[in-house]
């Protein structure tokens, strides 16, 4: 279709040319001479509207050839949608390259996408770093929709992340926390005027637990006979979560022009092998480990044993599906949990809000999953975080496999379709006062405490997230652990430390707060 468009545009440049030259107008003013430069504008307007035209939604104005490449060069697309929203609405094409993406950046229109259409667009469309990543789509969340996605997704909810699962998990859940809090007691003692830096131990112990749910294991280091080095537990957690996360971001100028494939890039080549190596050398140290350690092939105590156990899988899928629980469990409930504490420390009067709520509802009990139906307000925290902070600004991009209409604009097979979750939660004609975090806009009837799809943080539709269940009970325990443990208060001048990196909207800097023990008794931990 773009080459459709652009050659339409080309022909049309050309007749025109011929038309003027035998019309004799090239007799042109000045400065108006029949010249490349004076055409070449008005045929990149011809392409845009032409292209607008055959996809449907209007065109942000590019470039010929890189369409809008150059304005998207910051890593911060959601951002620069959401702009583009505000000017252009909802729903607009834009071109990376030779391909035409579609941009979605309003509820109505990604919720239409997601569940109405979802059979006309559920197809991924994978970047050449994604595809290596992801072993070519064998994950849940970056697989086609099909047999392979059904089987994995039942797999990893019957396993794993169900509510079944879950409850079986919850003793893994509680010593997480406690260690986090035993962590924050312990810095405060050591260097009582300090700041204290949440992420370190929180990451520290979301990898643990994603570890044990995964592969039963808790390793403090191993040794890679293949790489001939020992990976302490800080390198193992670097090469199976920080490098792919950086990885997945990695942009190889040739997945936009797929007809200069041929083209080499090396230095992308060498640094995604290096890092692809890595990961699936240490992978492989973890699976043979926890094979070695079972006491038989009837012990099903982590996913990896019931993937094992269910003798569908290759050893490759395998791998990339157990690597997947673990990337996923250790990054997103931090991204959120972080921010939630950030944004607590930084506004005194809605902690003390949840920090009376949880003394109402717990009193001297420490806060678990079976409060947290009884602290409405703890959950708008949790709700305003992922609206405000969208942990997954962009849903993984999807691509129309047929021709549909979304928004009432026609949606031509082949176009690939961005679901900007960040635009739909900054949505001003949604919410009001958007760039604000105000958990109380959710105390409102026409909100069910309990509903966990408030925003459209975890998707929609068939595809919803399927940890939406641990991330919640996670990141709302330990919230409201922190906040019945400490007083917050956040560190001079962290207000402004709002950068962000990654994928998933991880807060550049850790947030650095001064915590202050709500009582002198720590003797419950
Ligand atoms: C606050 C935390 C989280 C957020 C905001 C989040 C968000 C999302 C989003 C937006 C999607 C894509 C939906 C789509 O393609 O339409 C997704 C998919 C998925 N997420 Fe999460 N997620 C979170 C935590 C987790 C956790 C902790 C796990 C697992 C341990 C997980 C596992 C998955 C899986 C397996 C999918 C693929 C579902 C499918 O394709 O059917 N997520 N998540």
């Amino acid at each position: 279709m773009t080459f459709a468009s652009v050659a339409a545009a080309i022909f049309t440049v050309f007749i025109l040319i011929k038309f003027l030259r035998r019309s004799r107008v090239s007799n042109l003013p000045p400065g108006m001479n029949l010249t490349l430069s004076t055409l070449l504008p008005f045929s990149f307007l011809l392409y845009l509207w032409i292209d607008s035209e055959m996809c449907g939604g209007v065109a942000v104005p590019g470039f010929p050839l890189i369409g809008n490449l150059l304005q998207l060069k910051d890593k911060k697309p959601h951002q620069t949608f959401m702009k583009w929203a505000q000017i252009y609405g909802p729903i607009y094409t834009i071109k990376t390259g030779a391909s035409t993406m579609v941009v979605l950046n309003s509820t109505g229109v990604a919720k239409e996408a997601m569940v109405a259409k979802y059979s006309s667009i559920s197809n991924r469309k994978l970047s050449k770093a994604l595809t290596l990543l992801t072993s070519n789509k064998r994950m849940v969340a970056m697989s086609d929709y099909g047999e392979f996605h059904k089987m994995v997704k039942r797999y990893i909810m019957t396993s794993l992340l169900g509510a079944n699962a879950q409850k079986q998990n919850c003793g893994i859940r509680e010593t997480l926390i406690n260690n986090v809090v035993k962590y924050l007691y312990s810095d405060l003692k050591d260097n009582p005027n300090d700041v204290v830096n949440l992420r370190k131990p929180f990451q520290a112990e979301l990898f643990r637990l994603a570890m044990k749910q995964a592969l039963n294991l808790e390793p403090e280091s191993i040794y890679v006979e293949e790489l001939g080095k020992e990976f302490s537990k800080e390198e193992i957690f670097n090469v199976l979560v920080v490098d792919p996360m950086m990885g997945a971001i990695e942009v190889d100028w040739r997945d936009f022009f797929p007809y200069l494939r041929w083209v080499p890039n090396r230095t992308f080549e060498i640094r995604l092998k290096r890092m692809l190596t890595r990961r699936a050398a240490v992978m492989q140290v973890l699976i043979t480990k926890r094979k070695n350690s079972r006491q038989s092939e009837e012990e099903i105590s982590c996913y990896l044993d019931f993937l094992l156990s269910q003798s569908t899988l290759s050893d490759e899928e395998i791998m990339s599906l157990v690597w997947e629980a673990v990337i996923e469990a250790s990054d997103t409930t931090l991204v959120t949990t972080e921010w939630a504490m950030f944004e607590l420390s930084k506004n005194p009067n809605k902690q003390e809000r949840l920090y009376r709520e949880i003394q109402q509802v717990c009193g001297s009990e420490k806060v678990t999953d079976e409060h947290l139906s009884r602290l409405p307000y703890l959950t708008c925290v949790f709700h305003e975080t992922l609206r405000r902070h969208s942990p997954v600004p962009i849903v993984p991009l999807r691509y129309a496999h047929e021709d549909t209409q979304i928004g009432g604009f026609n949606v031509l097979a082949g176009s690939e379709i961005a679901i900007n979750l960040y635009g739909c939660n900054m949505d001003k004609t949604q919410w009001d006062e958007p760039d604000e975090w105000k958990p109380e806009r959710f105390i409102d009837s026409k909100y069910e405490q309990m509903d966990m799809y408030k925003t459209m943080a975890f998707g929609a539709g068939k595809r919803i997230c399927a940890g939406s269940l641990q991330a919640s009970l996670i990141a709302c325990t330990a919230i409201g652990r922190f906040v019945q443990e400490f007083e917050w208060r956040l560190k001079e001048g962290e207000e402004a430390n709002v950068v962000t990196v990654q994928l998933t909207n991880l807060k550049l800097e850790p947030m650095l707060a001064y915590i202050k023990p709500r009582s002198t008794n720590d003797s419950c931990l």
